[in-house]
């Protein structure tokens, strides 16, 4: 089924929030602005700005931003022509009265994440975004460590929250092919018309837009990227790579392709302190499920304390660690540095 009229499938950009995590938070109301200009430009229908760890994440356990998000968000918004500008949101770690600071700044896509075995705790969320007309999405973060059956249940109480598309994030970039769709298929057949499903990459083993296209194959009817891969671990589903795929697949985007690419190459990337590797630490994090937002976490840990990132990585994911949990990232560096 298709999306739309035009459109088979939408695609939001996460450059300007998952990215925040690569840039350590430090975007700036220029960086804003070109970027969003550019994928506005290029076509790109949904735009996400948000400090990487959703509203209220600037803060010592996830790192303070540059600038206040609810600045960026009203920059982006000023800024499109055409993009919807959508924000993310952690119960908890954001408050409802963020959610209205941003729907009074111009967001109008509120997405909601939890731990993939936490919807519960979304609902009071989904139904403040709704009294306020905004659109919602819900955030299965972590998706590959539950079965689809379980995925599908977590669905259906976002859904009956007031959630109207829920995402299968691969928050570790862990999933593997089937691995994706088959969650995708049991979200699609829970959900019917009831809500639409999406799916959120990271390219940790190198498969964000293979997944991506099993996803769209599966019925997901929105799809996640950053230009550039610019995001957390070795970054998202290249949105350039991913229209480019679709294009040829005869999945209808909206985007330009030719625009996209260069928007990539000439905006998004001199922005980016470096570019987005599918390196030892980051690859570490796909083989060992570690959520992708702990790579520079872990990375400044290794550092601090002579010790391997890897090891810290291969440690976190035997632990099953998951967000928020930043801090154990310290304690287990020091174990390894005093063994
Ligand atoms: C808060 C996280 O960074 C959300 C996300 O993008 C993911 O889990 O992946
Ligand atoms: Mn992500």
């Amino acid at each position: 089924m298709p999306y739309g009229a035009d459109l088979d499938i939408r695609v939001t950009d996460s450059s300007l929030r998952d990215g925040s995590h690569a840039k350590q938070h430090q975007f700036t109301v220029e960086h804003v602005r070109a970027i969003v200009g550019a994928l506005d430009d290029a076509g790109v229908p949904v735009i996400e700005v948000t400090h990487g760890d959703g509203l209220g994440g600037s803060s010592f356990n996830y790192g303070f931003s540059h600038t206040p998000e609810q600045e960026l968000i009203k920059a982006a918004v000023e800024t499109a022509k055409q993009a919807k500008i959508a924000f993310l949101m952690l119960p908890g770690l954001g408050v409802q009265d963020d959610i209205r600071e941003a729907a009074d700044n111009g967001g109008s896509i509120c997405r909601i994440a939890t731990h993939c075995t936490e919807a519960d705790i979304s609902a009071q969320h989904f139904g403040l975004a709704r009294d306020l007309g905004l659109e919602t999405v819900g955030f299965l973060m972590m998706s590959h460590t539950q079965p689809p059956e379980v995925l599908a249940k977590q669905a259906r109480i976002m859904a009956d929250a007031g959630c109207q598309c829920v995402y299968v994030v691969d928050s570790a970039g862990a999933l593997i092919m089937e691995q994706t769709s088959d969650r995708i298929s049991a979200l699609v057949a829970e959900l019917g018309n009831d809500a639409q499903v999406g799916f959120h990459g990271h390219e940790n083993l190198g498969l964000g837009v293979a997944n991506s296209v099993l996803a769209v194959r599966a019925g997901a009817l929105q799809i996640d990227g950053s230009t550039r891969r610019f995001g957390a671990g070795a970054g998202n589903t290249p949105v350039e790579g991913f229209v480019a795929v679709a294009e040829k697949l005869g999945i209808r985007t909206g985007i330009d392709t030719l625009k996209i690419i260069d928007a990539a190459e000439d905006v998004v990337r001199p922005i980016m302190d470096g570019e987005c590797l599918l390196d030892r630490l980051s690859l570490t994090m796909g083989y060992a499920g570690v959520y992708s937002s702990f790579l520079k976490h872990a990375d400044r840990q290794a550092r601090r304390y002579g010790v391997s990132g890897a090891e810290i990585l291969i440690e976190a994911g035997r632990r099953k660690l998951v967000g928020g949990q930043e801090d154990q990232l310290i304690e287990i560096a020091v174990a390894l540095a005093g063994k």
